[in-house]
Order: C-alpha cells, then sequence, then structure tokens
C-alpha cells in the first residue's frame, strides 16, 4: 500500500489526479473534484479503478519531479534494459478533462506496460468497452471515457482491464491520452498532446513568475502556491480544501472526511495567501464566487458550499470501499455544512476587509451589504454556543476562537466605517458588540491561574487556534495573557515536536469534545500557527526552528496532507491540504518580514 505521501498531485483547475510512485494513478475524479472517482484505488484497491504505467515488472520509480514551476509530473525509471520517463499532466480546459501520459526512452530499450482498470462510481460499476475510432471507449450510464494514444499502441481486455505492451527506444516517445465526456454525447475533440504540455509549461511558468514573495523559502513557497492554484475550481472561482475525500487522520480509524468541496474558511485563508503574494485574479473570483454562493438570508450561511455554491451536500458512506489501510468509512458530502460555525464571519469579513486595503474593491456596494448583514446577524447570535472551526460533532460549546473571530467581523466593519464614513452601517452597535465580546472572552476565555486561553469558557482545555489571537488583532503579541497562551499550548499539545489542534486523550474519563471516537496525528496548521505566535512573541530562533521541522515533512513534492504522525513518520488526512499549504506560506512570510496581515 502507498502511503499518502507517495503520492503526487496534478490537475487541470476543475478536479485532481494523484500518482503513485510506481506510475499508478489511484484517484481521480471526473469531470469535476466532486464527482463520482472513476479511479478510487486510493481508497480500496486496484480493483476499485487505477492505471498503471510504467516498465514492465518494475516497482516504484528511481526518481521523479514537477516540471520547474508547473504540475506537471516527470518520473523516471531508470531499468537494466534502460531508461525511461513518463509525463503525467492535465491540460487546462474548456469543457472535456484530458489526462495525458506521455511516455518517452531515454536510454537503452525498455518494455512498457499500462494497465487501465476503469470503474466508474467511486469502484462500484465496471463499465462496457469497445472499439471506436482508434479509440478504446468505457461507458456507464452519464459517463464516457475515452483512451487513444500516439502513435497508436495495441490495446487488449484482459481481467476487466484493458492493457498494452510496447517498447520504447531511445528518443521515442508513446502519448496517451484519456479523454473523460458525456456519453450521450459525440466523440470528444482531441488534444495534441505534445502541444499540450508545452502550453501547461509555459502558463504554470507564467502564473508562478508572478509571485511577489522574495524570501529565502522561494522553492516551498511557490510550490504552496501552485497547489493552493490546483485546488481552485476555475469555472466559478470556488476552492475546495483537498482534492480527496477519505484520507484518514488516524490510521484504521474513523475520521474520515469529505473535503471535495468550499469551506469559506479554508477558502478565504487561500485567498488571502494568493492575494498577498499577487495574485488578484483568484481574489476577485473568488470574491465573486461567495457574493453568488451566500446571497440569501444571512441566517442561512453556511460554511461549507459545493463548487459552484451548490447548498446540499448529504453525507453518506460508501460501504463496498474498503478505505485507505482499512480506515472506514469512506464517506461523500459532508454533515459539518449545517453546523453553526460563528468565526466563519470573522474571516469572511476579514479577506473581504484586507481586499478592499489592497485595492481589490472587497468592495462592490453588494459586497458590502452582505457583510453589513453578516454583522446584524452576529449581533443577535455571536452569544450562542456553536460547532466552532474544529466542525465538533458533540455538543455545541462557547468556543474561545469563535468569539474572537466575532470580535474581528465587528473590528473590521469598524474600521471599513471609519475608513470610508459614506458607507452606510451600525457603527455605534459594531463598536459596542466588539467592546463586549472582547470583555466576555477576557473573562470566560481566559484561565488566570494558568495564564492561558481556554477552548471554551469555563474548560481546562486547550485549544491551538487560541495561537491566532495576536495575528488577528484581538490583543498585542506581548500581552502577558498572549505569551502564556503560547507557552502553555506549546507544552500541553505538542506532540513529538508538532502540535495537536486540541486535547483529546487528556481526560479519558470525560467524552471527547469532538464527540468522535480514536485519535489523531499532529495538526500541521496549527503547527505552522505556533511558528509564527513565537515570531510575533519575539522568539525568532524557535519560530525558524519550527518552520524547519515543518518544512522537512513535506513530501519529495514538497506537499503536505492535514495531519502528521510524527511517531510513525506519515502524513495523515487529505491530501495535499489547503489549509496545512495557506499556514506554510503564512509562515514563510511572516519570517520574510514580509507578511502584511494587520
Ligand atoms: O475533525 C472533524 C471535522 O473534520 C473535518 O473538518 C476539518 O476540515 C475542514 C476542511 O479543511 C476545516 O475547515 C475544519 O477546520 C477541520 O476541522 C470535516 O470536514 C468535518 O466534517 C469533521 O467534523
Amino acid at each position: 500500500m502507498a502511503l499518502i505521501e507517495d503520492y503526487a498531485l496534478i490537475g487541470d483547475l476543475q478536479t485532481g489526479a494523484l500518482v503513485g510512485r510506481d506510475g499508478s494513478v489511484d484517484w481521480l475524479c471526473l469531470p469535476r473534484f466532486d464527482s463520482p472517482a472513476c479511479f478510487a484505488a486510493l481508497l480500496g484497491d486496484e480493483d476499485n479503478g487505477h492505471w498503471r504505467l510504467a516498465p514492465a515488472g518494475a516497482g516504484a520509480c528511481t526518481r521523479r519531479a514537477y516540471l520547474e514551476d508547473s504540475l506537471v509530473l516527470e518520473s523516471v525509471w531508470e531499468t537494466d534494459d534502460g531508461t525511461v520517463k513518463v509525463t503525467d499532466f492535465m491540460p487546462q480546459r474548456d469543457r472535456a478533462p484530458d489526462l495525458v501520459r506521455i511516455v518517452e526512452g531515454v536510454s537503452g530499450s525498455v518494455e512498457m506496460r499500462s494497465v487501465l482498470r476503469l470503474r466508474f462510481d467511486y469502484g462500484a460499476i465496471v463499465p462496457w468497452i469497445r472499439r471506436s475510432d482508434g479509440h478504446r471507449v468505457a461507458v456507464a450510464g452519464p459517463d464516457s471515457v475515452w483512451l487513444r494514444s500516439e502513435p497508436p499502441v495495441r490495446t487488449y481486455g484482459e481481467d476487466f482491464s484493458t492493457r498494452s505492451e510496447f517498447t520504447v527506444e531511445a528518443g521515442e516517445t508513446v502519448a496517451f491520452v484519456l479523454t473523460w465526456h458525456p456519453s450521450h454525447e459525440a466523440r470528444p475533440r482531441l488534444v495534441d498532446p505534445h502541444e499540450s504540455l508545452r502550453h501547461s509549461l509555459e502558463d504554470w511558468r507564467e502564473w508562478a513568475e508572478r509571485c511577489r514573495y522574495r524570501g529565502p523559502h522561494r522553492e516551498a513557497v511557490v510550490r504552496s502556491l501552485i497547489t493552493l492554484k490546483a485546488l481552485t475550481y476555475a469555472p466559478t472561482g470556488g476552492i475546495v480544501a483537498a482534492p480527496t475525500t477519505s484520507l484518514p487522520e488516524e490510521i484504521g480509524g474513523v475520521r474520515n472526511w469529505d473535503y471535495r468541496y468550499c469551506w469559506l474558511r479554508d477558502s478565504t485563508l487561500t485567498l488571502n495567501s494568493l492575494f498577498a503574494l499577487g495574485y488578484e485574479d483568484e481574489a476577485a473570483a473568488w470574491r465573486d464566487w461567495l457574493l453568488r454562493a451566500v446571497a440569501g438570508d444571512p441566517g442561512d450561511l453556511q460554511t461549507i458550499y459545493g463548487l459552484a455554491g451548490e447548498r446540499r451536500l448529504p453525507e453518506r458512506e460508501l460501504s463496498w470501499l474498503p478505505g485507505y489501510e482499512r480506515s472506514t468509512p469512506v464517506r461523500t458530502g459532508n454533515e459539518a455544512v449545517g453546523q453553526l460555525q460563528l468565526d466563519v464571519y470573522g474571516e469572511v469579513i476579514d479577506s473581504l476587509y484586507a481586499a478592499r486595503g489592497g485595492g481589490l474593491g472587497g468592495g462592490r456596494p453588494h459586497a458590502w451589504n452582505i457583510q453589513r448583514c453578516f454583522l446584524d446577524f452576529l449581533k443577535d447570535h455571536w452569544r450562542e454556543p456553536d460547532e466552532g472551526l474544529w466542525e465538533i460533532r458533540g455538543p455545541r460549546r462557547h468556543f474561545v476562537h469563535s468569539k474572537v473571530m466575532a470580535w474581528v467581523a465587528a473590528d473590521r466593519a469598524v474600521r471599513t466605517l471609519e475608513q470610508d464614513p459614506r458607507l452606510p452601517g451600525d457603527l455605534e452597535g459594531w463598536r459596542a458588540m466588539r467592546d463586549e465580546v472582547h470583555r466576555e472572552v477576557c473573562e470566560k476565555g481566559y484561565d488566570k491561574e494558568r495564564n492561558t486561553f481556554t477552548q471554551y469558557y469555563g474548560s481546562r482545555d486547550l485549544d491551538a487556534a487560541t495561537l491566532l489571537i495576536p495575528r488577528v488583532g484581538f490583543l498585542p503579541p506581548d500581552d502577558p495573557r498572549v505569551v502564556g497562551t503560547v507557552d502553555a499550548v506549546r507544552r500541553e499539545l505538542r506532540r513529538d515536536g508538532l502540535i495537536r489542534r486540541y486535547s483529546l486523550d487528556d481526560t479519558p474519563d470525560e467524552a471527547p469534545v469532538d464527540g468522535l471516537p480514536g485519535g489523531e496525528g499532529a495538526f500541521l496548521a496549527c503547527s505552522f500557527w505556533l511558528a509564527d505566535a513565537l515570531c510575533m512573541t519575539g522568539r525568532e530562533k524557535e519560530a525558524r526552528e519550527m518552520f524547519e521541522r515543518l518544512l522537512a515533512v513535506r513530501n519529495d513534492l514538497g506537499l503536505l496532507a492535514e495531519e502528521y504522525d510524527p511517531r510513525a513518520g506519515r502524513q495523515l488526512g487529505n491530501f495535499p491540504q489547503a489549509f496545512s499549504h495557506i499556514g506554510l506560506v503564512g509562515t514563510a512570510l511572516l519570517l520574510a518580514g514580509e507578511d502584511t496581515a494587520h
């Protein structure tokens, strides 16, 4: 079984595929990130769908890398008979998604094998396969997938798979193109694989060159930005939290969730990273996505939407999939859609505030009207308990982070009005709310005895999200309560050098706050937040050490999942995860003195 970090991401800004070191594409949803997978071996085995293209009898590739600053992956096998490389990518597109795999002989003469097992509907459906016009065509229900090669190589069917064996000599290429198309339509248009490769490289190069970061970790920052960009759904401007579902937070555990949707929290933070580094177009596209998605009653605001702003994302379990290393259930949809997560208002308003300050005009009259509606809602509801940013599935609580973010919402709205008094708004009401939230959090969310903010009112538990208190400006970094919180979190939530998001096993007699059985790894975003907090509280050396430790956790391609198990030395959770890459970019900016946050 491949480790999570054995995978590489390729994508076309509408969906993404995971390619293993052995040349197997084990995850691909077509045509969108949130469509059913036609390759789901990631969450089961080869019979759930995959496409392996590699030298016959070979194991993992000898080396692999993305070509320059792109999402084009090159895997090289050195064999006894010669060296061969496979270049995998998905050209950016209008409609039909293509997966292109170009085999190139480098030296000697290498026998190659392609085994394609298409299984629609997350591994459940074996399609019917026929030949048409030089293609192999797989059809089941609404889906059809077309496979061709240039030059044509012989394919044959065996064991419910489409196979080919061919030999490449030095200098020869064989390019495969796999294209999804609605099954009721005629043959899709054909792309030229070599020309598409040139375009893809050019597009990514131009895009990456626009990055404004000038600090010492440029390679890591650019790779994170490319990954974040790869998680944007270009037709609508939506941003997914990750391209996968149900990669476990604990091997063999139940904490397996579907991240192929747009969380307002994750999206706003992604957007802040892109915006801070010069990517205004993405920011504008997401702002417009947001305005469409949240239109309606502000009380109906959801924390999660579909790629085009869809609201219903019913959670269900795919019983036929055995799960990644037997981690079940495998889920699609996400029940957290119906939760009350008060922090989201603050994150959205903060992001629009930053965009306005950065000249994006966050800006449009419509955008300001929505922020006013959010504030009106929050004024009436901030005193309520909620599920918080960790989307707990236990009883609602008065989470300190949620209240702090309610303060952020009021603070940014007040500041907007102070900067532009012509805008309509309840300046006095919002000021009063801001003061009241601040007072209450400092009174009820702070443990005087231990000099630390806690996870929720009245609790002794800690929460790494309180590390954000100085970052969002709720208290200055040199406030003793901030320093005390950073120290307490570092002391109590540390796990082999990294940070857990909250305590899970410290009080075994009590039900865990998140209402879920089992444990989880260290949370990478929180570990970046600790580095930020250390830096802001004057402990730059420790912050740098923490950052270097986190950089070392990335896989060979610079990718991060949501969590990490420091004891097993392996990544955990959905992959690659926007939250973790946002954390990396934020810390790199802060350490380089390029941070533009408040
Ligand atoms: O841990 C329980 C929850 O885990 C998921 O939420 C997490 O991922 C979200 C997307 O990155 C992030 O916004 C949130 O802060 C994380 O806690 C899952 O989606 C939830 O359904 C689940 O309850």
